[in-house]
């Protein structure tokens, strides 16, 4: 909670709309002491803040902080990830040639499954947290593994750092290895039971931390695993988060495991069988979504389920191009998931970036389809929307989080470029700009796309959740 009410000043860049960004310049943003925006001015620069908005909030001028954005800088929603495994953060960047099943096994699973022991939890925790936090990623939907206490320490952890997160307690009761494995259906309802009453009694309103219900998916869980989750999920009106369809192999597994005459589903489709156990709901968060048949996109429409396009894990892991636009055409509301450690980087702009080169994958005629359409193509508007306002639906926060209006909370970044002077040097004291250059001729709109293709954690100057300063950059 920030301690003092706050000015914000400067250049204010959002979306408005999927494809708009609106730019607020020589604006001002009131923050309260909740972390609540309540005023946004537009041609008002600091004396006329101080002589006509903060005496109409009653604010003692004295006693607000006030907060600039210089020449070459401005502020930006916070990123929201939609989809990130906290426990495999130590193996980004390993993947070899593998794809996902052979991945699961031979990465993954023992490196989540050593996260049992406390001192490695907190480690590996609080270092995830700290790595995105500096990436600007005020929100994250956390898979946390099976363990519950280390569950909850990831909790605990990002209440104490300040990070705004869904935590969800794995669930898993088949084909994985016997050390890595929920030992029953009831066993694992009772664990993920356990692990929200924490989340409940550590954030009784859920302001910052919200648990999640996470089947990981289908073809790790039971079918009555499945089904008691999705009751779970009716009972408690929580979010869901899985993955669906990530790759041709698990479809055909999920297709083996689960016949329509076991679920009762009309068909065999991996959308049907989640449909089937009560787990597509509107706050069902699905990563990945690669092969999704017509019929399963306008099921998964119909539902109001969510997707997470995780672009940098589905090219790595080689699980295929998504057709976000598809998606998108068909109402489904889309953001972005870093997916680590199937993705490669804690970077939602790498990952925003990764969206909108797979996108021209898409049209180039990627993932064994005919060659797309020209508007297949994201465009820097397209996937910052994603990043931000997309992915705060995606996560049931729309209209808290992901843009800068009245009513909002303030989870925002500082966002540094390097302003390049005469004698082609970066101006300013401390101003690294890492590998953006801006040489001070180019629009607004320019200096964004910089950002977004050549910008990394160096342009994340200063970063806030809810009013809190959780991250600035050395
Ligand atoms: O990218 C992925 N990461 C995972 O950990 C996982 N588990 C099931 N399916 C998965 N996909």
């Amino acid at each position: 909670m920030g301690l003092k009410n706050k000015l914000f000043l400067g250049t204010f860049v959002h979306s408005k709309a999927l494809d708009e960004l609106e730019y607020l310049h020589n604006a001002a943003v009131c923050v309260d002491m909740s972390g609540t925006i309540v005023a946004v001015e537009v041609e008002c620069d600091e004396l006329r803040a101080r002589e006509t908005v903060l005496p109409r909030l009653g604010w003692e001028v004295a006693e607000v902080e006030v907060v600039e954005a210089k020449e070459g800088q401005f502020f930006f929603p916070g990123f929201i990830d939609t989809h990130l495994h906290a426990s495999q953060y130590p193996n980004i960047g390993i993947f070899g040639k593998s794809t996902l099943l052979d991945w699961l096994n031979t990465y993954t699973f023992p490196l989540e499954a050593s996260l049992s022991d406390p001192v490695k939890a907190r480690q590996v925790y609080t270092r995830v947290i700290r790595k995105t936090l500096s990436h600007g990623t005020t929100c994250a939907a956390y898979y946390a593994t099976i363990d519950v206490p280390s569950t909850n320490l990831l909790t605990d952890l990002c209440l104490s750092h300040g990070q705004r997160a869904l935590v969800g307690r794995v669930c898993m009761d088949q084909l994985s290895p016997d050390y890595y494995r929920d030992a029953s259906a009831d066993a694992s309802l009772a664990a993920t039971r356990a692990s929200i009453a924490h989340i409940l009694r550590a954030d009784p309103t859920m302001s910052l931390v919200k648990p999640i219900i996470t089947p990981r998916f289908a073809p790790a869980c039971s079918l009555p695993l499945m089904r008691q989750l999705g009751a779970l999920a009716r009972e408690t009106s929580l979010p869901i988060q899985t993955h669906i369809s990530e790759n041709k192999s698990e479809i055909a597994l999920v297709k083996d495991l689960f016949p329509p005459s076991a679920t009762g589903a009309a068909d065999d489709s991996y959308a049907s069988v989640y449909d089937a156990a009560g787990l597509l709901t509107d706050k069902t968060v699905l990563a990945h979504a690669v092969h999704l048949t017509e019929a399963e996109a306008d099921l998964v429409s119909a539902r109001r389920a969510k997707v997470s396009h995780c672009p940098c894990s589905n090219s790595a892991i080689t699980s295929g191009a998504a057709r976000v636009r598809w998606l998108l055409d068909k109402g489904i509301t889309c953001g972005l998931g870093t997916d680590m450690s199937g993705g490669y980087s804690p970077s939602v702009l790498e990952t925003a970036r990764q969206a909108a080169l797979v996108s021209r994958h898409v049209v180039m005629g990627a993932n064994g389809l005919a060659p797309g359409e020209e508007r297949e193509k994201l465009s820097v508007e397209e996937v910052l929307f994603l990043a931000t306002r997309g992915g705060a639906e995606v996560v049931g926060l729309e209209g808290r989080v992901g843009g800068f209006e009245v009513g909002m909370e303030w989870d925002a970044q500082l966002v540094g470029l390097g302003m390049i002077g005469e004698g082609g040097e970066v101006e300013g004291e401390e101003d690294e700009g890492g590998d953006v250059d801006v040489f001070g001729w180019e629009s607004w709109p320019d200096r964004v796309a910089k950002w977004l293709y050549n910008g990394d954690d160096r342009n994340t100057k200063k970063v806030w959740v809810k009013g809190r300063l959780v991250h600035q950059r050395k």
